[in-house]
């Protein structure tokens, strides 16, 4: 296994990476996780030997590569997405063929591995071709194969699939999968959290260089609270309708719709998270949006406090065709309610029970949207609250 203790990098008086202790075993793809400037290229350049360590210790397979640089740099690889690791006036073969001579593979034993990595990221009919001519995907597998040229134990990926067409970037993931299924232990990093919930058994979430919190990805999504969030849009909120889906969970939120005023109000049951609270006139265009579809995983998140439900919806493309407004605000006195979206985040499946409560109370749902807690929500909890402790 690649195992790091204590790890620091400063740049100048510049901390990059902090008492950083991360183990990435064989066989499995480990992700490595934070916002931008978390410290993820500088902890992986440490790790592929391009940079040495302020202090703390990193061991490949039980060796320093301090004392033993060129053992580990066989072992280890990395292939980083921004960059172009290949030569374009080169074909594919040739490149993959002058990288294995660096390595000083045996040239009957690389004409072999080269036949084989172009096979598996499926360049073998364009190894012939000069890199110039591929396309931007074919690129990227290319780099994939000479990040494998050497048979490495570890390879070290950072954000692999930046800038591709999403049925390349799922191809590259197959080859992924497909690597840490033949034992090899790949340390990722990648802002698509998609992939990386598709990939990584284990995930370490680091802000400013720091180790926040790491897990499974549903172990992230439990410890941050975030949970699969039911919307329930009744064209009309009665008294009734509130107080019963307030009874089903004390977690419930009423979001109301405002058709007309200066404002809504957005109650809460006893057990809601604080949110971020705003304040808008009808027809101004709120600070923090989220917009998603039906069923779907938010596109955009908004930030908010951890745990909590969003504060602001507009235009929430919720069943039924509400397009409402929903605030939060401490007076309700001049908003016209029409109707309200019902939410509730809760671990379990809780959909049809609370559709059922609002129904008995007389509620006429029009809506109903179901989603799927993500990666992302919990990388924004637990960023928000390191930023919250770094202030
Ligand atoms: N060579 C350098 N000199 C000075 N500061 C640096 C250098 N490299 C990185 N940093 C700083 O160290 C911090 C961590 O940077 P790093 O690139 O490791 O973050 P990251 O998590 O990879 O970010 P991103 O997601 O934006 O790529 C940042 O504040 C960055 O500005």
């Amino acid at each position: 296994m690649i195992e790091t203790k204590h790890l620091r990098k400063e740049f100048g008086g510049k901390v990059a990476v902090e008492d950083l202790s991360l183990t990435i075993p064989r066989g499995r793809v480990t992700g490595l996780l934070g916002l931008n400037g978390a410290g993820k290229t500088t902890t992986i350049k440490i790790l592929a030997t391009l940079l040495r360590p302020t202090s703390g210790t990193v061991t490949v397979g039980g060796l320093d590569p301090g004392n033993t640089p060129h053992t580990v740099r066989r072992r280890i690889n990395l292939i980083a997405g921004g960059e172009r690791m290949v030569y374009a006036r080169m074909t594919g073969r040739e490149n993959l063929w002058y990288f294995g001579q660096l390595y000083d593979i045996p040239g009957k034993v690389l004409k072999s591995r080269i036949g084989e990595l172009l096979e598996l990221v499926g360049l073998t009919a364009a190894a012939g071709t000069r890199v110039e001519q591929y396309s931007r995907g074919m690129t990227q597998r290319l780099s994939i194969a000479r990040g494998l040229i050497n048979d490495p134990d570890y390879l070290l990926l950072d954000e692999p699939t930046l800038g591709l067409d999403a049925p390349i970037a799922r191809d590259l993931r197959k080859v992924v999968a497909e690597l840490a299924e033949r034992g090899k232990g790949v340390l990722l990093t990648s802002h698509y959290l998609a992939e990386v919930e598709q990939l990584c058994e284990h995930v370490y979430v680091i802000g400013d260089g720091r180790h926040l919190a790491e897990g499974s990805p549903g172990e992230l999504m439990a410890q941050t609270g975030c949970h699969r969030r039911v919307r329930i849009t009744v064209s009309e909120l009665t008294p009734e309708v509130e107080a019963a889906a307030l009874a089903f969970d004390d977690r419930v939120r009423i979001i109301p719709l405002a058709e007309s005023g200066g404002g809504a109000v957005e109650r809460r049951g006893a057990r809601s998270g604080p949110g971020v609270v705003e304040r808008q006139r009808a027809g101004s265009v709120p600070d923090s949006v989220e917009r998603q579809t039906a069923g779907s995983v938010p596109s955009s998140v908004e930030r908010r406090g951890a745990g909590s439900g969003p504060a602001a919806v507009e235009g929430a493309g919720l069943g039924g065709g509400i397009a409402g407004r929903v605030l939060t605000d401490g007076g309700a006195g001049d908003v016209i309610r029409t109707g309200a979206v019902i939410e509730l985040s809760h671990p379990g499946d809780v959909a049809g029970a609370l559709t059922k409560a609002v129904i008995a109370a007389g509620g006429e749902p029009s809506g109903l949207e179901i989603a799927e807690p993500s990666l992302e929500d919990a990388i924004l909890a637990l960023s928000d609250r390191s930023m919250a402790v770094v202030a």
